[in-house]
Protein backbone atom coordinates (compact mmCIF):
# COMPACT_ATOMS: atom_id res chain seq x y z
CA UNK A 1 0.00 0.00 0.00
CA UNK A 2 0.96 3.48 -1.28
CA UNK A 3 1.85 5.43 2.20
CA UNK A 4 -0.50 9.19 2.48
CA UNK A 5 1.22 12.24 1.73
CA UNK A 6 1.71 14.25 4.49
CA UNK A 7 0.30 17.49 3.93
CA UNK A 8 -0.11 20.70 5.89
CA UNK A 9 -1.73 24.07 4.88
CA UNK A 10 -0.73 27.42 5.72
CA UNK A 11 -3.75 30.19 5.59
CA UNK A 12 -5.83 27.73 7.60
CA UNK A 13 -8.53 29.81 9.05
CA UNK A 14 -8.99 31.71 5.47
CA UNK A 15 -11.50 31.11 2.96
CA UNK A 16 -9.26 28.73 1.39
CA UNK A 17 -7.60 27.16 4.12
CA UNK A 18 -11.23 26.60 5.54
CA UNK A 19 -12.58 24.73 2.27
CA UNK A 20 -9.16 23.07 1.56
CA UNK A 21 -8.81 21.06 4.93
CA UNK A 22 -11.92 19.21 4.94
CA UNK A 23 -11.47 17.59 1.75
CA UNK A 24 -7.98 16.92 2.81
CA UNK A 25 -9.34 15.26 5.59
CA UNK A 26 -11.88 12.69 3.23
CA UNK A 27 -9.42 12.40 0.69
CA UNK A 28 -7.36 8.77 1.77
CA UNK A 29 -4.29 9.83 -0.65
CA UNK A 30 -3.87 12.34 2.11
CA UNK A 31 -2.68 12.62 5.75
CA UNK A 32 -3.70 16.50 7.26
CA UNK A 33 -0.56 17.22 9.78
CA UNK A 34 -2.62 20.47 10.58
CA UNK A 35 -3.39 23.74 9.68
CA UNK A 36 -0.60 26.56 9.98
CA UNK A 37 -1.94 30.22 11.25
CA UNK A 38 -0.07 33.47 11.63
CA UNK A 39 3.31 33.00 14.21
CA UNK A 40 1.90 32.62 17.45
CA UNK A 41 -1.77 31.66 16.74
CA UNK A 42 -3.03 28.61 18.63
CA UNK A 43 -5.98 26.67 17.93
CA UNK A 44 -7.69 23.23 17.07
CA UNK A 45 -5.86 21.22 14.36
CA UNK A 46 -3.18 24.36 14.49
CA UNK A 47 0.46 23.54 14.15
CA UNK A 48 3.40 25.51 14.26
CA UNK A 49 5.18 26.57 11.20
CA UNK A 50 8.55 24.77 12.25
CA UNK A 51 7.03 21.62 13.16
CA UNK A 52 4.70 21.76 9.96
CA UNK A 53 8.18 21.88 7.94
CA UNK A 54 9.79 19.43 9.67
CA UNK A 55 7.59 16.64 9.52
CA UNK A 56 4.65 17.43 6.44
CA UNK A 57 5.86 16.04 1.99
CA UNK A 58 3.68 18.93 0.88
CA UNK A 59 2.63 22.31 2.41
CA UNK A 60 -0.18 24.10 0.52
CA UNK A 61 -0.04 27.76 0.96
CA UNK A 62 -3.28 30.22 0.76
CA UNK A 63 -2.03 33.10 2.80
CA UNK A 64 -0.37 36.47 0.89
CA UNK A 65 2.65 36.88 -1.27
CA UNK A 66 4.94 37.91 1.53
CA UNK A 67 3.81 35.12 3.44
CA UNK A 68 3.91 32.32 0.97
CA UNK A 69 7.49 33.76 -0.19
CA UNK A 70 8.58 33.58 3.45
CA UNK A 71 7.43 30.20 4.05
CA UNK A 72 9.01 29.29 0.77
CA UNK A 73 12.63 30.13 1.71
CA UNK A 74 12.01 28.41 5.04
CA UNK A 75 10.97 25.62 2.88
CA UNK A 76 14.19 25.60 1.03
CA UNK A 77 16.51 25.87 3.90
CA UNK A 78 14.82 22.75 5.43
CA UNK A 79 15.08 20.83 2.54
CA UNK A 80 11.76 20.22 2.28
CA UNK A 81 8.91 19.97 2.15
CA UNK A 82 7.48 20.51 -1.07
CA UNK A 83 4.93 23.72 -1.52
CA UNK A 84 2.39 24.57 -3.37
CA UNK A 85 1.03 28.27 -3.69
CA UNK A 86 -2.29 29.44 -3.82
CA UNK A 87 -1.62 32.28 -2.59
CA UNK A 88 -1.09 35.83 -4.70
CA UNK A 89 -0.58 39.54 -4.53
CA UNK A 90 3.80 38.93 -5.07
CA UNK A 91 6.22 42.01 -5.28
CA UNK A 92 8.67 41.07 -7.84
CA UNK A 93 11.49 40.52 -5.17
CA UNK A 94 9.01 37.71 -3.71
CA UNK A 95 8.45 35.63 -6.90
CA UNK A 96 12.62 36.27 -7.08
CA UNK A 97 12.64 34.87 -3.35
CA UNK A 98 10.54 31.69 -4.54
CA UNK A 99 12.13 31.06 -7.97
CA UNK A 100 15.53 31.01 -5.66
CA UNK A 101 13.59 28.28 -3.33
CA UNK A 102 12.87 26.07 -5.60
CA UNK A 103 16.27 25.64 -7.00
CA UNK A 104 15.93 23.20 -3.29
CA UNK A 105 12.73 22.08 -3.36
CA UNK A 106 9.68 21.60 -5.83
CA UNK A 107 7.22 24.36 -5.81
CA UNK A 108 4.20 24.48 -7.67
CA UNK A 109 2.85 27.96 -7.83
CA UNK A 110 -0.52 28.87 -9.92
CA UNK A 111 -3.15 32.10 -9.19
CA UNK A 112 -5.70 30.03 -10.08
CA UNK A 113 -6.45 26.07 -9.97
CA UNK A 114 -9.37 25.40 -12.05
CA UNK A 115 -8.62 23.67 -14.70
CA UNK A 116 -10.91 26.03 -16.78
CA UNK A 117 -9.04 29.07 -16.46
CA UNK A 118 -5.66 27.29 -17.32
CA UNK A 119 -7.14 26.41 -20.42
CA UNK A 120 -8.28 29.51 -20.62
CA UNK A 121 -4.77 30.79 -20.47
CA UNK A 122 -4.37 28.66 -23.65
CA UNK A 123 -6.99 30.53 -25.72
CA UNK A 124 -6.23 33.85 -24.30
CA UNK A 125 -2.34 33.04 -25.85
CA UNK A 126 -3.60 31.83 -29.24
CA UNK A 127 -6.08 34.24 -29.77
CA UNK A 128 -3.50 37.15 -28.98
CA UNK A 129 -0.87 35.43 -31.41
CA UNK A 130 -3.61 35.24 -33.91
CA UNK A 131 -4.88 38.79 -34.06
CA UNK A 132 -2.86 42.09 -34.53
CA UNK A 133 -1.94 44.34 -32.01
CA UNK A 134 -2.85 46.97 -35.02
CA UNK A 135 -6.92 46.77 -34.63
CA UNK A 136 -7.54 44.50 -31.78
CA UNK A 137 -7.41 45.72 -28.36
CA UNK A 138 -6.86 43.78 -25.21
CA UNK A 139 -8.85 44.73 -21.97
CA UNK A 140 -8.53 42.08 -19.05
CA UNK A 141 -11.67 42.25 -16.58
CA UNK A 142 -11.57 41.01 -13.19
CA UNK A 143 -14.31 41.14 -10.33
CA UNK A 144 -13.86 39.61 -6.85
CA UNK A 145 -15.50 39.81 -3.46
CA UNK A 146 -14.95 42.74 -1.29
CA UNK A 147 -12.79 40.57 0.84
CA UNK A 148 -10.02 40.20 -1.53
CA UNK A 149 -6.72 42.17 -0.79
CA UNK A 150 -4.83 42.25 -4.14
CA UNK A 151 -5.53 43.63 -7.19
CA UNK A 152 -5.78 43.04 -10.17
CA UNK A 153 -6.39 39.36 -9.27
CA UNK A 154 -3.49 36.58 -9.57
CA UNK A 155 -5.53 35.20 -12.73
CA UNK A 156 -5.91 38.39 -14.06
CA UNK A 157 -2.17 39.08 -14.43
CA UNK A 158 -1.59 35.07 -15.64
CA UNK A 159 -4.16 35.98 -18.54
CA UNK A 160 -2.50 39.39 -19.39
CA UNK A 161 0.75 37.12 -19.49
CA UNK A 162 -0.79 34.56 -21.58
CA UNK A 163 -2.09 37.38 -23.42
CA UNK A 164 1.48 39.05 -23.79
CA UNK A 165 3.15 35.92 -24.97
CA UNK A 166 0.78 35.47 -27.57
CA UNK A 167 1.95 38.98 -28.79
CA UNK A 168 5.36 38.35 -28.22
CA UNK A 169 6.10 40.93 -25.70
CA UNK A 170 6.69 41.42 -22.01
CA UNK A 171 3.68 42.50 -20.19
CA UNK A 172 5.59 44.64 -17.99
CA UNK A 173 6.07 46.77 -21.42
CA UNK A 174 2.39 47.02 -22.05
CA UNK A 175 0.25 47.01 -19.66
CA UNK A 176 -1.93 49.49 -18.25
CA UNK A 177 -3.72 49.40 -14.52
CA UNK A 178 -6.70 51.30 -14.81
CA UNK A 179 -7.52 54.70 -16.21
CA UNK A 180 -8.56 57.73 -14.15
CA UNK A 181 -9.44 61.56 -15.18
CA UNK A 182 -8.11 62.54 -19.03
CA UNK A 183 -5.82 59.44 -19.94
CA UNK A 184 -5.45 60.15 -23.66
CA UNK A 185 -6.86 57.72 -26.48
CA UNK A 186 -5.46 54.67 -25.77
CA UNK A 187 -2.33 53.34 -27.51
CA UNK A 188 -2.53 50.58 -29.66
CA UNK A 189 -0.95 47.54 -28.21
CA UNK A 190 -1.37 48.60 -24.64
CA UNK A 191 -2.83 45.60 -22.39
CA UNK A 192 -5.56 47.12 -19.36
CA UNK A 193 -6.53 45.54 -16.70
CA UNK A 194 -10.17 46.48 -14.82
CA UNK A 195 -10.95 45.33 -11.54
CA UNK A 196 -14.34 45.09 -9.45
CA UNK A 197 -14.72 44.37 -5.85
CA UNK A 198 -18.58 43.56 -4.96
CA UNK A 199 -20.36 41.46 -2.28
CA UNK A 200 -19.54 37.62 -2.46
CA UNK A 201 -18.38 36.85 -5.78
CA UNK A 202 -15.89 33.49 -6.21
CA UNK A 203 -13.93 35.08 -9.12
CA UNK A 204 -14.98 36.22 -12.68
CA UNK A 205 -12.86 37.12 -15.52
CA UNK A 206 -12.95 38.22 -19.05
CA UNK A 207 -10.60 38.76 -21.82
CA UNK A 208 -11.66 41.19 -24.33
CA UNK A 209 -10.16 41.32 -28.07
CA UNK A 210 -11.72 44.52 -28.92
CA UNK A 211 -11.80 45.79 -33.04
CA UNK A 212 -13.38 48.62 -34.73
CA UNK A 213 -16.50 46.55 -35.49
CA UNK A 214 -16.37 43.09 -33.56
CA UNK A 215 -15.90 41.87 -30.05
CA UNK A 216 -14.41 38.27 -28.95
CA UNK A 217 -14.55 37.68 -25.23
CA UNK A 218 -12.78 34.78 -24.07
CA UNK A 219 -14.58 34.47 -20.23
CA UNK A 220 -14.27 32.55 -16.77
CA UNK A 221 -16.91 32.30 -13.83
CA UNK A 222 -16.40 30.58 -10.82
CA UNK A 223 -19.28 29.43 -8.90
CA UNK A 224 -17.40 27.80 -5.66
CA UNK A 225 -14.49 28.02 -3.81
CA UNK A 226 -14.05 23.97 -3.58
CA UNK A 227 -13.31 24.01 -7.16
CA UNK A 228 -9.42 25.84 -6.45
CA UNK A 229 -9.45 23.26 -3.78
CA UNK A 230 -9.62 20.49 -5.37
CA UNK A 231 -7.37 21.87 -8.55
CA UNK A 232 -4.65 22.44 -5.26
CA UNK A 233 -5.35 18.46 -4.18
CA UNK A 234 -4.32 17.33 -7.59
CA UNK A 235 -1.42 19.75 -7.56
CA UNK A 236 -0.43 18.43 -4.33
CA UNK A 237 -0.54 14.70 -5.34
CA UNK A 238 1.30 15.69 -8.48
CA UNK A 239 4.15 17.45 -6.69
CA UNK A 240 5.06 14.76 -3.71
CA UNK A 241 8.56 13.49 -4.65
CA UNK A 242 9.05 15.70 -7.34
CA UNK A 243 12.62 17.14 -8.60
CA UNK A 244 13.39 20.55 -6.98
CA UNK A 245 12.05 23.24 -9.57
CA UNK A 246 9.36 25.74 -10.33
CA UNK A 247 6.27 24.22 -11.35
CA UNK A 248 2.71 25.27 -13.03
CA UNK A 249 -0.90 23.59 -13.22
CA UNK A 250 0.06 23.48 -17.17
CA UNK A 251 2.36 20.58 -15.63
CA UNK A 252 -0.30 18.64 -13.58
CA UNK A 253 -2.76 19.01 -16.39
CA UNK A 254 -0.49 17.72 -19.25
CA UNK A 255 -1.02 20.87 -21.10
CA UNK A 256 2.26 22.10 -22.96
CA UNK A 257 4.72 24.71 -22.28
CA UNK A 258 4.74 26.76 -25.40
CA UNK A 259 0.72 26.86 -24.98
CA UNK A 260 0.01 25.30 -28.86
N1 LIG B 1 -4.77 29.77 -6.64
C1 LIG B 1 -6.10 29.70 -6.49
O1 LIG B 1 -6.81 28.91 -7.16
C2 LIG B 1 -6.73 30.58 -5.46
C3 LIG B 1 -5.96 31.50 -4.80
N2 LIG B 1 -6.50 32.29 -3.83
C4 LIG B 1 -5.57 33.15 -3.13
O2 LIG B 1 -5.29 32.55 -1.87
C5 LIG B 1 -5.03 33.56 -0.91
C6 LIG B 1 -5.95 33.38 0.27
O3 LIG B 1 -7.28 33.60 -0.12
P1 LIG B 1 -8.46 33.54 0.95
O4 LIG B 1 -8.44 32.24 1.66
O5 LIG B 1 -9.68 33.99 0.26
O6 LIG B 1 -7.98 34.72 1.94
P2 LIG B 1 -8.23 34.87 3.52
O7 LIG B 1 -7.88 36.27 3.85
O8 LIG B 1 -9.57 34.35 3.85
O9 LIG B 1 -7.16 33.88 4.15
C7 LIG B 1 -5.78 34.15 4.21
C8 LIG B 1 -5.22 33.45 5.43
O10 LIG B 1 -3.82 33.68 5.46
C9 LIG B 1 -3.47 34.05 6.79
N3 LIG B 1 -2.30 34.93 6.76
C10 LIG B 1 -2.25 36.21 6.34
N4 LIG B 1 -1.01 36.69 6.49
C11 LIG B 1 -0.28 35.70 7.04
C12 LIG B 1 1.06 35.60 7.48
N5 LIG B 1 1.91 36.63 7.34
N6 LIG B 1 1.49 34.42 7.99
C13 LIG B 1 0.65 33.39 8.12
N7 LIG B 1 -0.65 33.43 7.75
C14 LIG B 1 -1.10 34.58 7.21
C15 LIG B 1 -4.68 34.76 7.37
O11 LIG B 1 -4.61 34.69 8.77
P3 LIG B 1 -5.71 35.39 9.71
O12 LIG B 1 -6.89 34.45 9.64
O13 LIG B 1 -5.06 35.42 11.03
O14 LIG B 1 -5.97 36.73 9.10
C16 LIG B 1 -5.81 33.97 6.74
O15 LIG B 1 -6.18 32.89 7.56
C17 LIG B 1 -5.20 34.89 -1.64
O16 LIG B 1 -3.94 35.35 -2.05
C18 LIG B 1 -6.07 34.53 -2.84
O17 LIG B 1 -5.91 35.39 -3.90
C19 LIG B 1 -7.80 32.21 -3.49
C20 LIG B 1 -8.63 31.34 -4.14
C21 LIG B 1 -8.16 30.44 -5.19
O1 LIG C 1 -8.91 35.93 -3.67
C1 LIG C 1 -9.69 35.16 -4.29
O2 LIG C 1 -10.82 34.92 -3.89
C2 LIG C 1 -9.21 34.54 -5.53
N1 LIG C 1 -7.97 34.70 -5.84
C3 LIG C 1 -7.31 34.16 -6.96
C4 LIG C 1 -6.79 35.28 -7.85
O3 LIG C 1 -6.27 36.27 -7.31
O4 LIG C 1 -6.87 35.16 -9.07
C5 LIG C 1 -8.10 33.10 -7.68
C6 LIG C 1 -9.58 33.30 -7.68
O5 LIG C 1 -9.92 34.21 -8.67
C7 LIG C 1 -10.13 33.69 -6.31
Amino acid sequence: MISPIKVAVAGANGRMGRTILPLLAADPAFAVIGGIGRPGSVGEGLIDRAAAIAAADVILDFTTGNAAAELAGLCASAGGPALVIGATGFEPDEIQRIAAAARTIPILRSGNFAIGVNILVGLVAQAARALPAHGWDIEILEAHHNRKIDAPSGTALMLGEAAAEGRGVSLASVERRGRDGVTGERPPGEIGFAVLRAGGIVGEHSVLFAAAEEVVTLSHSAFDRGMFARGALAAARWIAGRAPGEYGMRDVLGLTAGRE
